[in-house]
This record gives C-alpha cells, structure tokens and sequence, in this order.
C-alpha cells in the first residue's frame, strides 16, 4: 500500500501510561497503514492495547512517540489548532452511545454536526436523511429514553456519520447489543462507508463482525502480532 494515500499511516508508534515505578508501557512499535473505505476490525484480548491505539489515531491522544499520519496530517507535536480541524474530519462511535437524554434523535444527530454545521437554517436535512438510513424515520422526535438499546445505538451511528466524516472510530459498538441489532449496525456502517468511501476503524470482541471485516489486525500485549483477510 502506498503509504502517502492511506487513510491512516502508523509508524514506530509506542504509548506509556502512568510515571515513575507505576510508568507501564502499552503500545510496542507498532506500524500499520489502513487503507481508505475500508472497514478494518481491531482485534485482541482485554487490555491488549486497542483503546489506546484508536484513541492516538483519532487524535483523542497525544502522540508519545513515533509517527501517526492521519488523512495526510502527522499527528504527533501537532498543535491543538489542527488536531481540532483533524477531529471535524472524524466521527466516533462508542460502547456507551453518549445520548443526551433531553434531546430528540433529531437533535442528538444535530450535535454531530458541531457548532458550525449545526447553526445551519437547514441541519434538519441532512439529520433527517441520516436517521432515515439507520431505520429510524418514524423515530424522529423520540427521546432516547423512549428506543430500544439498537435503537440508540443507531442514532449514535447517525450522529458519526451526520457530518460526512472521512473516517469513523467505533469502539465496541455492538457490544450492549444483541445479535441481530449489533450485525445490522455494523452491515448499515459498512454499507454507507462502502456508498461514501468513508474508512472504518473498529474495535471489537464480537467474533459475529469479523466476517463483514475487510481486514482484521490482532493485539497481543501492545504489539500487532497477526492480519486476517
Ligand atoms: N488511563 C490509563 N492509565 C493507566 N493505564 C492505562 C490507561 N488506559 C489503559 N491503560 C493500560 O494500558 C493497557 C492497554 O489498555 P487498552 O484500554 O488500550 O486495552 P484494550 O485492548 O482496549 O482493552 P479492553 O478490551 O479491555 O477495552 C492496559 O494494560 C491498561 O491497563
């Protein structure tokens, strides 16, 4: 793979938590290129490193040591400035899908649009389309207190993908799911990434996924020990 195009581009990358004796190291050397519009699937066993990898790809971490190069840009020393614009690029889905209990699916998907896109006179477009792709048209006005667990997980995956993002970081996304909601979050996210060319990166423990991965990348103990597919 040609490492000026991919959408992610990792090199000689360690992480350490914590200082003095408690100081731990996480992450070893890693090297990874993720290729564009793909849907990349983060395997490994608790604690092997994967949060901590996604988080410094996503510029939700700063960059310790080594290279990471997201959509052009090298992450580590960057200033805050364009770690900010590198974010406006993102979308991010996690576990505990972080809805605001007082706001409609509507307006939870508005937020995905940050400041600018939101104070737009015509946010409802776009917030509309997204949750009628998600299945949830006739949800619209709903307060998450009033959907089902996949339910808001799809208005999670809605608000990532609201404000057309180059690339989604999902952190076990499935897994307060059950079989049938987490395989048809996952299929819908591959299936607008595959439509809009956007890269999924995802963290997973849900064996049900790896067959909708285009690759598979293993952790063990903070080093990339193994590729599926
Ligand atoms: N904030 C932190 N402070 C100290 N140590 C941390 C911190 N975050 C993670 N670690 C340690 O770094 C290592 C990797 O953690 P990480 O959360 O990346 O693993 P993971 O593969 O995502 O695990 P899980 O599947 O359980 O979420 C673990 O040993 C963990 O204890």
């Amino acid at each position: 793979m040609d490492r000026s195009t991919a959408a992610i581009d990792v090199r000689g990358l360690n992480h350490w938590f914590g200082t003095g004796e408690a100081r731990k190291q996480a992450l070893f050397d890693i090297d990874l290129s993720i290729e564009r519009g793909r849907l990349t699937v983060l395997l490994g066993a608790s604690g092997s490193g994967k949060t901590t990898l996604l988080t410094l790809m996503g510029c939700l971490r700063e960059v310790q040591d080594g290279s990471v190069r997201l959509l052009g840009q090298e992450l580590a020393g960057a200033r805050e400035e364009l770690l900010v614009a590198c974010r406006r690029r993102l979308g991010f889905i996690f576990q505990a899908h972080n809805l605001h209990d007082s706001l409609t699916a509507m307006q939870n998907v508005r937020m995905g649009l940050g400041v600018h896109g939101s104070a737009a006179a015509d946010w409802r477009e776009p917030c509309e389309h997204l949750l009628r792709l998600v299945g949830l048209g006739e949800r619209l006005d709903y307060l998450p207190g009033n959907l089902s667990g996949g339910q808001k997980q799809r208005v999670a995956v809605a608000r990532a993908l609201v404000g057309n993002p180059e690339v989604v970081f999902a952190d076990e996304p499935t897994a307060a799911l059950d079989r049938d909601s987490g395989l048809q979050v996952v299929r819908m996210l591959k299936a607008l990434g595959e439509a809009r060319g956007t890269t999924t990166l995802m963290v997973t423990h849900d064996p049900r996924i790896l067959d909708l991965a285009d690759r598979i990348v293993t952790l063990e103990d903070g080093r990339l020990v193994g590729e599926g597919r």
